[in-house]
């Protein structure tokens, strides 16, 4: 997965195909994508019917014959036909509009994609660009380009942290010179945090939640207001089956998510202990960045801050990191390091 910043300059549009969401940069005009990998199908005549932002409001609310599917899992194309389908209309106009503004001959894409991917899901990336009608694919992996993104020295000699939070998993890497030094992949993100809430509220209060109160009550919880203590919550009652508001305290929430966010913690420990010490005293100064959808996840930087005993700061925009930073590099805004070889 190594490409040279000279290939990257020549493509025209960036994708990251993420878990949860899926973003588009074009050459010239910035991020045009920024929806949800959901597609609905009509299962009888296996017609798209919504994709994106429309696709998502319909789970959970379909009749039999439709059915709201997520192409991209864990980071990994699972449905390659249904991934460029949704690619497609997700991208529609823009590119066509790109294409009247400027022809582009041969579109040379490139994409981001998880720490250490197996061959055969990089394949599965690579086919879903084809679909778009790329005929050149370069791909990043997507530690370094949400690094770029989030504006991280990341070709200077210098140690770097970024930890990716995202839907299903959580990556951190130290970076020097460039390249990756030390890795590791937590297999815990914004969706193991979201059923953590889930079963709080099963096992607690007897009330299964609709998926799409979840994200608010993240909301609620990152509010600075100390005076939220508690809050209602609309659900089904487990064994009735009957709508019910249940009045809940906002602590019992936090305590819910705080174990699987300890897994992530541990990663960081896992990260720094293959790291050679230099570059750990580096990143006692510099900390650690956190980029992702899931960065924004209440109590984790606090919960970092006091885990690892280092600075942590939250990039600027932390969902579009990846997709910023190959946009950056196709731009030709990230600088190479010239290492001339010395004279003998
Ligand atoms: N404000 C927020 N508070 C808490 N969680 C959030 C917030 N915004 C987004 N998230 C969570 O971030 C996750 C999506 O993050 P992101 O868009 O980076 O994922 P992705 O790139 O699609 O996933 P992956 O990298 O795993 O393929 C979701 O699980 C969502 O619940």
């Amino acid at each position: 997965m190594s490409v040279s910043l000279t290939q990257l300059r020549r493509c025209s549009i960036a994708v990251d195909l993420g878990a949860a969401r899926t973003r588009v940069y074009l050459k010239g005009s910035g991020v045009v994508v920024d929806e949800p990998s959901v597609a609905a199908v009509d299962i009888r005549s296996g017609a798209l019917i919504a994709v994106g932002a429309l696709a998502e409001k319909m789970t959970g609310r379909t009749p039999d014959h439709i059915r709201v599917v997520r192409p991209v899992q864990s980071g990994i194309v699972v449905d390659v036909s249904m991934a460029q389908r949704m690619l497609r209309q997700l991208l529609g106009s823009q590119l066509r509009r790109a294409r009247l503004r400027r022809p582009l001959p041969m579109l040379r894409a490139a994409v981001c994609a998880p720490h250490a991917c197996e061959p055969l899901a990089q394949r599965a990336i690579t086919e879903t660009l084809y679909g778009i009608g790329a005929r050149r694919v370069e791909m990043v992996d997507s530690l370094i380009a949400a690094a770029v993104g989030c504006g991280l020295p990341v070709e200077q000699p210098e140690a770097t942290m970024i930890m990716l939070c995202g839907a299903s998993t959580t990556q951190i890497a130290v970076l020097c010179l460039g390249s990756i030094v030390a890795a590791e992949t937590v297999a815990v993100g914004g969706e193991a945090i979201d059923y953590a809430v889930v079963q709080h509220f099963r096992n607690e209060h007897e009330l299964m939640l609709p998926s799409q109160s979840v994200r608010p009550l993240h909301l609620m919880l990152s509010s600075p207001d100390p005076q939220l203590r508690s809050t209602d919550v609309q659900g089904r009652d487990v064994a009735s089956g009957i709508a019910r508001t249940v009045r809940v305290d906002t602590d019992g929430v936090r305590e819910a998510i705080r174990i699987p966010m300890a897994a992530i913690v541990d990663g960081v420990g896992a990260v720094l202990r293959h790291c050679p010490p230099d570059l750990v005293a580096d990143l006692t100064d510099r900390g650690i960045m956190l980029a992702g959808g899931s960065a924004l996840m209440p109590g984790l930087e606090t919960m970092l801050r006091q885990g690892t005993r280092m600075p942590v700061s939250i990039a600027e925009r932390p969902d579009i990191c990846a997709v910023r930073g190959l946009g950056a590099m196709m731009e030709g805004l990230v600088l190479p390091m010239h290492i001339d070889p010395l004279a003998a």
